[in-house]
């Protein structure tokens, strides 16, 4: 019935303060006020409506997704929203749009590598949105090698301009979001060519379509890569590809610094190349920042999925009736709880060093700007190792939650196939997790040749088991005389497992902080012993092989975690609960606030498009004569 709660009984069995809780995930007061407020404002308004998505043809979707993002933008300049709340609601509203790559990269670029003079030509354009952006270094032939792009920006020193050119096939622009039908400018990443010689990858500012007609600009060829994974899902993005025939870009000399994005060269008024010393890697600055953001978009997605599948479960009833009485419910099944409280645990997990390195990412960038180097190669190891192992489970999670929901979680209905659709690419862009990981174990081999054996004596005695396991991954490979390439795939386990001992010692770090409510303190105790034991049982070879732990041990540790499911159990769904996140925002009748699926599932049914009519369209055509056919074959 509609106004009775479902799941009271559930939530009666709390033995923490909820409320503390959700202060605690949003990260302080004021970050819970804003995101409550401005998610209640957009599951409130009708405009914002996302139930409908599947039904849509690629061009009905892409439509309205151009409608909600000016939508978004004209309830942003009405109520006169911060930055923070634009961002919040840009969130809610989660549909992936072209917004996500001007506000996500584009901008963030320019701040993180235009020069005063660009930022003061190009932020106040792209704040207001009278120009839109996109950010175009992949190209059709090279991803993951960014030092392989082929696009050339050749200094023509005679008219003081850039001639940006694509001179093959797969030097094509190819995935950048945003490009493929609206973005009017784009930094797009060339090879930087000055009176012949080449000065590697650059980034640079280039207008791609009229402002006035929003045709694309003479030389420029530009388009939609077509569908991708999944039906509606993340076909909102208009990913572009775009070829450049002797572009010229259009700022002359006096602007040649406005055309070179970055602070850390400039083409100077007499056509020379000034390389600042400066690590040329700045260059990815912008990778780094958005990877960081990834992490804290992977707790957002794994919460998400985690609050769908632990409401059901507390929900679906499945054998085990006793005399006629109620069937048990499935999060009581000791398997239920193996699979899902992992992920619960996981989830607060990635919450708690998403926050960490948001704090690293800001340090390293402070450091930079008094051109301190010191901690970049860690900052760039620990984003890339971070992004690479939260996507990984995040994405594995979604999967895992929809399979956790039996049957329904397949309907689309669940909120889960398009949960997944949408995030299973974070495993790819903003760097192939494998290849990050390659980064992270070249990081680790230069810091053992380093430091000798130690990697790090500053971790919580807690951790001592994990950092045993990463130096004894490395010291077993790096003890033999085997190329880098050779060992990439063992080295890429020890990659792993480094960054496992650094979301665990960061988990135990936030515990030692003041944490108010009563028994909100305990409960993450819980999770994070529930993840710390989860994955040592997972990988427990590598423990016992270590020798610092026994399989007495190990059995142990398996007998903790079950007494910790049992623990969580009766705080399941408020530890949900503490997420915050409205029914429109996770979008899924399995997870509705208040339990009450079935008759919900059931009215949902009957709107699909395919039920307007009785009588299918197609069967007079091809059924009736199907069936009313004369028997022409023997009776088989
Ligand atoms: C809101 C989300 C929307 C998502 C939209 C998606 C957008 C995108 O996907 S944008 C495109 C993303 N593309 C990538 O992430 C490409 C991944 N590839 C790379 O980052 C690089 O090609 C590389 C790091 C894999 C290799 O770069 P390369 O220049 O060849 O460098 P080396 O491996 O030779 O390393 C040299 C040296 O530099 C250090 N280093 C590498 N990257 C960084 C960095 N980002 N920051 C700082 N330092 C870096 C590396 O550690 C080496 O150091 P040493 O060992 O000390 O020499
Ligand atoms: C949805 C989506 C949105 C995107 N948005 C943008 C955008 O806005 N802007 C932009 O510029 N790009 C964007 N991209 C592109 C994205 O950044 C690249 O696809 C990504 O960096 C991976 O590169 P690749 O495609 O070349 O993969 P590849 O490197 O070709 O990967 C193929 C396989 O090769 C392996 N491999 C590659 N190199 C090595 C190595 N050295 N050692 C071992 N294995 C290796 C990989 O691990 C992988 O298994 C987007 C991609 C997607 C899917």
């Amino acid at each position: 019935m509609e106004g009775v709660d479902h799941l009271a009984h559930e939530r009666n069995k709390s033995e923490f303060d909820v409320d503390a809780m959700k202060i605690v995930w949003a990260g302080s007061p004021h970050a819970f006020d804003v995101s409550d407020r401005i998610s209640k404002l957009v599951a409130s308004d009708p405009g914002f409506r996302k139930d409908n998505r599947s039904t849509l043809s690629r061009k009905e979707l892409f439509k309205n997704t151009l409608r909600k993002a000016a939508y978004a933008w004209k309830t942003i300049v009405d109520l006169r929203l911060s930055e923070e709340e634009a961002a919040k609601l840009r969130f809610y509203v989660d549909e992936p749009a072209f917004t996500d790559l001007h506000w996500g990269m584009f901008i963030p670029a320019i701040k993180g590598q235009g020069t005063e003079e660009q930022q003061q030509k190009w932020l106040p354009l792209a704040y207001k949105m009278q120009i839109i952006g996109c950010y175009a270094q992949t190209e059709l032939g090279h991803g993951s090698n960014v030092q392989g792009l082929e696009t050339t920006a050749t200094f023509d020193s005679q008219t003081d301009e850039f001639i940006i050119h694509s001179p093959t096939l797969t030097s094509s622009k190819w995935w950048p979001g945003g490009l493929g039908k609206v973005a009017t400018h784009a930094i797009a990443y060339a090879r930087l060519i000055v009176g012949g010689r080449e000065h590697g990858v650059h980034g640079f500012i280039v207008q791609l379509r009229s402002l006035e007609d929003h045709s694309p600009l003479l030389g420029i060829t530009v388009g939609d890569i077509g569908m991708k994974f999944g039906n509606g899902a993340y076909n909102t993005m208009d990913n572009g590809v775009l070829q450049f025939d002797h572009v010229l870009d259009v700022y002359s000399i006096a602007f040649a610094s406005i055309a070179v994005m970055l602070w850390v060269s400039q083409v100077t008024c007499e056509g020379k190349y000034k390389q600042s010393d400066v690590p040329r890697q700045l260059v990815y600055g912008t990778m780094v920042y958005v990877r960081q953001t990834i992490v804290a978009d992977a707790s957002c997605a794994l919460s998400r999925a985690v609050c769908i599948a632990t409401r059901y479960s507390a929900v679906r009833r499945q054998f085990g009736s006793q005399n006629g009485g109620p069937e048990t419910q499935v999060i009581d099944y000791k398997t239920q709880q193996s699979r899902l409280f992992p992920l619960l645990a996981s989830a607060y997990a990635f919450r708690f060093i998403g926050e960490w390195l948001k704090w690293l990412y800001a340090d390293v960038t402070q450091r930079l700007q008094a051109n301190d180097f010191s901690t970049l190669p860690e900052a760039h190891a620990c984003t890339a190792g971070l992004k690479s192992l939260t996507t990984t489970a995040t994405a594995d999670g979604i999967e895992e939650c929809r399979k956790l929901c039996g049957g329904h979680g397949y309907l689309c209905s669940s909120g889960l196939p398009e949960l997944f659709a949408v995030y299973v690419p974070a495993c790819t862009y903003e760097g192939d997790n494998t290849v990050l990981l390659l980064q992270v174990a070249r990081f680790l081999m230069k810091t053992v040749s380093q430091l000798g054996s130690r990697l790090s004596s500053k971790k919580p005695v807690g951790t001592i088991a994990y950092m045993t396991r990463v130096e004894h991954l490395m010291q077993c490979r790096c003890g033999v005389q085997r190329g880098f390439a050779e060992l990439s795939a063992d080295l890429v386990e020890a990659a792993v497992a480094h960054c496992q001992l650094i979301v665990v010692s960061k988990f135990i770090e936030k515990l030692q902080q003041e944490i108010p409510g009563k028994g909100v303190k305990q409960q993450l105790e819980v999770l994070c012993n529930i993840y710390a034991l989860f994955l040592l049982h997972k990988h427990q070879g590598d423990f016992l092989s270590t020798g610092c732990i026994t399989p007495k041990h190990a059995a142990l540790a398996n007998d903790e975690l079950r007494s910790l499911y049992s623990q969580v159990r009766p705080n399941a769904i408020a530890l949900v609960d503490a997420f915050n996140y409205t029914d429109h925002y996770l979008g899924s009748i399995l997870g509705c606030y208040d339990g009450n699926v079935y008759p919900k599932l059931y009215e949902a049914a009957w709107k699909d498009p395919l039920n307007e009519s009785v009588v299918p369209d197609g069967y007079h055509l091809y059924i009736r004569p199907l069936l009313k056919q004369e028997i022409r074959t023997a009776r088989l």
